[in-house]
């Protein structure tokens, strides 16, 4: 599979606009731009591709509907203008996505979020339901309520966050050039586009180096290390121009536009290492030696059927330890049912799920891709 087919078979996507590009340089915000854009997602969604939308843009709204020319200094100011301009950003969206039968949500979101355990969980699990219940939540930082210290900095280091939170395929970052130059194109002539590279490689950081827009706050430098935290999670980053005609439909489509960035490992692989390094498990599930030895040595999922006993409390996506029964612990993953299912459905085969709890949702109590071996 050439690496561009990743972006014909994602399932997920993270989309991440920058504030540049949504108000056209400043003008106040470009809805004939956002309303194309929305064509296109809704094109993904039809075909089954799950999205969030990042959007920057709150404070050059907000500084244009004030009729402010510079960005202010002052912090309150920046929150002031971040909260008249996100009534607009938002209904811009929601009106957009509506011509298309498409509920939006809006998700505001500070770095404390995701950093406390508890909040991250809630916060992952808002946005899995939403996307199950087929919404579009348009993310953007909180403007309102942060200060300096907390601040993301810039909208694509959310963007990756939020793509790892929601386990996307891959994160789109629309900006307002083609792509990642080999020097800051705006200042270079001769810049040569970057098509390909592993997100990890050392030679990028040269070629980000040169600052940000007018508007923008974060630059190449941002965007790059967005796209190493993405990689942190098996996802792939592509920087693109979202004034490129039919930027999404193209990129679905595998056309070469834009810098594609990749991880280091595989989805799986990647996914598992951040796994076992982000999570803290909240139960434990007792194994029979059939279910140990299918998930240890077979690399198989784990059952409801190999599990004897359930201790503790915890939610469906939540990372749970899995013991045999001298209590050893053997793996550790994120499983499919809360305790009090798990508790129901233990024992049985995946076939009488619907029979005992009235409805299944996995037939797995934990997929393999979600389970780490210990
Ligand atoms: N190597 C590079 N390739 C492309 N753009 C670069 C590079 N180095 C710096 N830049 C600058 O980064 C800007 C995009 O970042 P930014 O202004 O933060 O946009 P956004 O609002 O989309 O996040 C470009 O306008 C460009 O001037
Ligand atoms: N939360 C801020 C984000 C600013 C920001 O990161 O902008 P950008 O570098 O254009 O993605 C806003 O909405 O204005």
């Amino acid at each position: 599979m050439t690496e561009r087919a990743q972006l014909r078979q994602a399932r997920r996507l993270v989309i991440k606009i920058g504030s540049a590009l949504l108000t056209n340089d400043g003008k106040g915000l470009d809805e004939a731009a956002l309303g194309l854009w929305v064509d296109q997602i809704a094109e993904l969604v039809d075909d089954g591709v799950e999205i969030v939308i990042v959007s920057s843009g709150a404070v050059a709204v907000g500084m244009s509907r004030l009729g402010w020319h510079q960005r202010p200094d002052q912090l309150h100011e920046l929150q002031a203008a971040a909260a008249v301009g996100q009534m607009g950003l938002v209904q811009t969206w929601e009106a957009q996505f509506k011509r298309h039968d498409i509920h939006t949500a809006q998700i505001l979101l500070t770095h404390d979020d995701l950093s406390d355990r508890k909040r991250y969980l809630n916060g992952r699990s808002t946005l899995r339901a939403l996307l199950d219940v087929g919404v579009i939540p348009i993310v953007n930082e909180n403007d309102t309520v942060v200060t300096d210290e907390i601040r993301f900095g810039d909208n694509d280091t959310l963007g990756a966050l939020v793509t790892n939170l929601v386990d996307a395929d891959g994160l789109i970052i629309l900006t307002d050039q083609v792509g990642l130059f080999d020097k800051d194109p705006r200042k270079n002539a001769d810049a040569t586009l970057v098509t390909e590279s592993r997100a990890s490689d050392p030679a990028l950081d040269a070629m980000a180096g040169g600052g940000a827009g007018a508007l923008g706050r974060g630059g190449m430098v941002t965007k790059l290390r967005a796209s190493r935290l993405a990689a942190r999670s098996g996802a792939f980053t592509v920087i693109v121009g979202g004034r490129i005609e039919h930027v999404i439909t193209r990129l679905r489509q595998g056309d070469v536009i834009g810098t594609l960035l990749l991880p280091e490992q595989g989805r799986v692989a990647a996914r598992k290492q951040w796994i076992a390094g982000h999570l803290q498990t909240r139960g434990r599930l007792t194994l029979d030696a059939g279910a140990v030895k299918g998930i240890c040595l077979g690399g198989r999922s784990l059952l409801p059927v190999g599990v004897k006993a359930v201790a503790g409390q915890f939610r469906r996506g939540e990372m749970v330890s899995c013991v045999d029964e001298s209590g050893r612990e053997v793996a550790r993953g994120l499983v499919n049912y809360d305790a009090s299912e798990a508790r129901a459905i233990l024992g049985h085969a995946s076939s009488r799920i619907t029979e005992v709890l009235g409805y299944v949702s996995d037939e797995e109590m934990i997929h393999r891709d979600n389970l780490v071996i210990v």
